[in-house]
């Protein structure tokens, strides 16, 4: 068997265009879509990212404005770009480029952005009301891997779904999607025993822990869809400087029926969600506008 590969470029495009269509259809009503990206110190990884989502904005006719600054930014400048941002009628989404340098204290900024701007998805007002079901802005990344599962037609009520990295950005709202879809749902982590005792129950697997090729073949139940969340630069051996993701993709797709690859795969839904969460937040300004 080898893998159907679910192309996370090609869906990108296809959503894009809509997407654009959408912003093109508010600016005419007068309401622009506007993104605001704040980057605190020098990533290289980050900067990647926002360039690209800034780019992205660009394409699609959204408006962006990003604000860099740098590693040792303190607490209360970050805080204050923050308050300007929720108090500007013309800025439909806010985002903190992650990680943030150790010293900031991540979960103040967060909760700082306004929740109706929160096009992330990560204040805790969009994780409860995500939790109960509730329409809220939903990350990214969870919610790009979801609409990939549509778009390759893989059936999720009633699957069993293992997912393996439990942080707030990816494994926390994966799961708590699948499990709104209908899944069956089992969120691995460092500490699960025997490991591969889950991962091969699986009929869709989703690789979020940040360890380049950590899952292979004999993990894999053979038929399942296998979709990776990581993005490592590999850093020694043949293919040292190449990105590559936590699937050990030339033998999983052997065993897989569908696998996203990386590059190509969830990276850039990641960004697609992004650009679509900006234009629901506009179409809501302009909703409550009557625009
Ligand atoms: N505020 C946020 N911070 C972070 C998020 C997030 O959703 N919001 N997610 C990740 C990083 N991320 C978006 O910010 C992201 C990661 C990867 C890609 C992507 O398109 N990857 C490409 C490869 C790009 C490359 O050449 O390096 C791919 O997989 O094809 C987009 C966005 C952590 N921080």
């Amino acid at each position: 068997m080898t893998a159907r590969i679910i192309d996370g470029n090609a869906l990108s495009a296809r959503v894009r265009d809509e997407i654009a269509q959408r912003a093109a259809a508010l600016t005419a009503r007068g309401v622009q879509p506007c993104l605001a990206v704040i980057l605190v110190g020098g990533d290289a990884a980050s900067a990647v990212y926002v360039r690209n989502k800034v780019a992205g904005c660009e394409k699609a006719g959204i408006r962006s404005l990003r604000f860099d600054y740098p590693a040792n930014a303190t607490q209360e400048e970050v805080m204050a770009k923050l308050a300007d941002l929720n108090a500007d009628p013309a800025v439909h989404g806010i985002l903190v480029q992650l990680p943030l340098p150790k010293h900031l204290d991540e979960t103040q900024v967060l909760e700082t952005i306004d929740v109706t701007k929160d096009v992330d998805g990560f204040h805790a007002e969009n994780v409860g009301r995500l939790s109960q079901g509730l329409e809220a802005f939903i990350p990214c990344t969870p919610h790009g891997v979801m609409k990939m599962l549509e778009s390759a037609e893989v059936p999720v009520q009633g699957a069993e779904a293992v997912i393996i990295g439990r942080s707030n950005i990816v494994g926390k709202p994966m799961a708590m999607l699948l499990t709104n879809a209908g899944a069956t749902v089992t969120v691995c982590h460092s500490k699960t025993r025997d490991l591969a005792s889950h991962t091969r129950r699986a009929d869709i697997l989703v690789a979020a822990i940040g360890k380049p090729r950590f899952v292979t073949a004999d993990m894999v139940k053979p038929g399942a869809t296998v979709i990776d969340v990581g993005i490592n630069r590999l850093q020694d051996g043949p293919d040292a400087g190449k990105l590559c993701g936590d699937v050990d993709f030339e033998a999983v797709k052997a065993v897989a029926a569908a696998i996203t690859p990386v590059p190509g795969g969830v990276g850039p839904m990641t960004i697609t969600m992004l650009l679509e969460n900006t234009v629901i937040s506009a179409a809501r300004v302009a909703r409550a506008a009557r625009k």
